[in-house]
Parts: C-alpha cells; sequence; structure tokens
C-alpha cells in the first residue's frame, strides 16, 4: 500500500492523524470524459473520440469501484470493444501488481509489473494515489479517466454505436432521481463501510457504523415498497449499491467491523441482491476468492495474520422474490 510522489513509488498506508481518526478517501484525478464525437468534457481542453479496441480497463475484481465498470461493459455488451487487465488480489508494499494468479492476467499492453508503471506512463511527475479503476488509451498512451463513478456513464452512452443501445441506467428523465439516491448511498453505503473499517478512533468507527445501519434501514424500507431503488427500473444507482452489498457479508461484516446485521439479515435488501447477482453477465463478474483476499490478506493494520475466513456459506444463486414489484419494460 502506498502511493507516487513527483513519480516515486512510497511505501504508506492511508494518514488518519489530521482527520480524528477518520478515513478520507483523496480525489480522483484524472478526469477526462471519452464522448461519442471527442468533443472535450465541460472544462477540459482534451477530448477522446469513442471506438472500438481503442480503449483498456484496468481493474481489479476485488474492488467495488473498478467491479462498477466490469458490470457496465458486461451490461452494455462491451466485452469485444473494451479489453481489461486484471491486477492480483493481493495489493501490498507495492501497490497493486501485475503478479499472475488465477483470474489476473498481468499486464496486457506493456507487460509492466506494477499498476503504478501505468500512472508514471501517463505522468511521470504524478503524485497521488494509484487506484482502481483506470481507463486507459491505448492510441495516446495515457490515462483519460480513474474515477469509476465517470467511467460508467462513459460505458453507458458513449459505446452505443458498438454496444447495446437499448440499455440505458441513466435515462435523462429519471437523473434527479438516480443522483439524489447516489449521493446518500455513496458517503453513507459504499464508502461508508471503508469509513467504519479504516477508522482509526473508536469515535470515527462509531459514526461511519451508525450512517451505515441508518442508511442500510432506509434502503430496505424502499425496497419493501419498490423492486429497484428508483421505482420500476433498474439504474445506475442499483449497480453502484449491488457492489457493496455484493461484498458486505463475506468481507464488511468480520474485517469492516459492520455487523450489526448482514444483508442476508434483511429480507428485501437480501432478495434484491440476488435478483441483480443474477441478471445475465453479471455473476461473472463476481470472484468471491479476488474479494476475500484482498481485502483479509492486503490490509495488514487490521488483519495481522492475513489468515481469510473460510466462510460465509452464500448462495447468491438462490431464487428471489422480486418478481411480486412490477417492472418496466
Ligand atoms: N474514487 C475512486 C476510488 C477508487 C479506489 O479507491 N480504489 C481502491 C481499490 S478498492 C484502490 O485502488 N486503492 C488503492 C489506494 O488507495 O492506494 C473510484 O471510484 O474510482
Amino acid at each position: 500500500m502506498g502511493l507516487l510522489v513527483e513519480g516515486k513509488w512510497q511505501d504508506r498506508w492511508y494518514d488518519t492523524k489530521e482527520s480524528g481518526g477518520r478515513f478520507v478517501r483523496s480525489q480522483s484525478q484524472w478526469r477526462d470524459w471519452v464522448t461519442r464525437d471527442g468533443s472535450p468534457a465541460q472544462g477540459r481542453r482534451r477530448g477522446f473520440q469513442a471506438e472500438p479496441g481503442r480503449y483498456h480497463l484496468y481493474v481489479s475484481l476485488a474492488c467495488p469501484w473498478a467491479h462498477r465498470t466490469l458490470i457496465f461493459r458486461a451490461l452494455k455488451k462491451l466485452e469485444d470493444v473494451i479489453s481489461v487487465s486484471v491486477v492480483h488480489p493481493f495489493m501490498g508494499e507495492n501497490g497493486w501488481t501485475f503478479d499472475r494468479a488465477e483470474g489476473a492476467t498481468g499486464d496486457a499492453l506493456y507487460g509492466f509489473d506494477f499498476l503504478h508503471q501505468i500512472y508514471t506512463k501517463a505522468d511521470p511527475a504524478y503524485s497521488g494515489r494509484v487506484t482502481v479503476p483506470v481507463l486507459w488509451d491505448k492510441k495516446e498512451q495515457t490515462i483519460v479517466n480513474n474515477e469509476s463513478s465517470e467511467i460508467i456513464r462513459m460505458l453507458n452512452s458513449a459505446f452505443d454505436e458498438w454496444g447495446d443501445a437499448n440499455e440505458d441506467f441513466y435515462p435523462q428523465a429519471l437523473r434527479g432521481e438516480i443522483d439524489a439516491i447516489n449521493d446518500f448511498v455513496y458517503p453513507t453505503i459504499n464508502n461508508g463501510v471503508y469509513r467504519a473499517g479504516f477508522a482509526t478512533t473508536q469515535d470515527a468507527y462509531e459514526e461511519a457504523f451508525g450512517e451505515l445501519f441508518a442508511a442500510l434501514d432506509r434502503v430496505e424500507d424502499i425496497l419493501s415498497r419498490q423492486r429497484y431503488l428508483v421505482g420500476r427500473r433498474m439504474t445506475e444507482a442499483d449497480w453502484r449499491l449491488f457492489t457493496t452489498l455484493v461484498r458486505f457479508d463475506p468481507v464488511y461484516v468480520g474485517h469492516f467491523k459492520c455487523n450489526l446485521r448482514r444483508i442476508a439479515d434483511y429480507p428485501n435488501l437480501s432478495n434484491y441482491l440476488r435478483e441483480l447477482y443474477q441478471v445475465p453477465g453479471v455473476a461473472g463478474t463476481v470472484d468471491l476468492d479476488h474479494i476475500k483476499t484482498h481485502y483479509y490478506a492486503s490490509h495488514v493494520t487490521i488483519n495481522p495474520t492475513r489468515i481469510v475466513p473460510v466462510g460465509p456459506a452464500l448462495d447468491y444463486d438462490a431464487p428471489h422474490d422480486r418478481e411480486r414489484f412490477a417492472r418496466a419494460g
């Protein structure tokens, strides 16, 4: 675990001293956009045009943020349009590596050893964290964007000439509602589990823990009345929640001490989780071995023995009851 300082790798754990023991996630720095016509994103000078075969995703199968991009690539049928390299699940003193393991592909483009080499290839003087996902442009040999919430928006629409244009997870008419759900799910649930798990004071942990379970109760209530987070239609908001839910019982309950309740204890959330898991293409993006190995083995300050628990028994393929609610289309 570490970061780049002016292009040099330094092995360092998150610093929570300045923030009263609270984990504060840093902002992603590459924020350009791939667009249909190559026009730059608002306020940006550089534009990137959508083309098949031009872009590459660097992901970890363990990471919930990277997982979003793999789900959108699968649901939008972009497997032949956007290629992927998968890092090794263990993140140690060198950060993410391209070591080979079951499901870890190595670096398909340059044969690098470490993900930080991708960052310094794009900017030899880069300072900051070296995170997945990364959307890489093979033509310009640079990083386009390393913020998952933006990458999924690009995958949702910019590549429609080659992908499945009928699927739209961020429809114009629902954007306000989707944004509102995301604005509450991100800090309290998606990042909330990390805020609980990476807290280094009791107060910081309890603050995150309280907000997390209040938010899960609220989502359980929404899902007791309607099929999806914004009503009858499956949207981006559901997929953003899904990547946290699928990791919750196997990892966050124990490793991040999010143990008031399991997702299995919430009737609506657990059925909803199974429905989303069973959407064609999605189960193939879920790798519970990478997920468990990454968290339990990499976060040595939380789990010094690096022992990976064997359980819990999970069956995301079990039937769900969500057909009791109407769905659109
Ligand atoms: N805001 C980013 C967060 C990405 C992120 O933090 N990824 C984690 C893995 S789950 C990572 O690569 N962490 C490495 C580090 O912080 O050094 C996004 O959503 O894309």
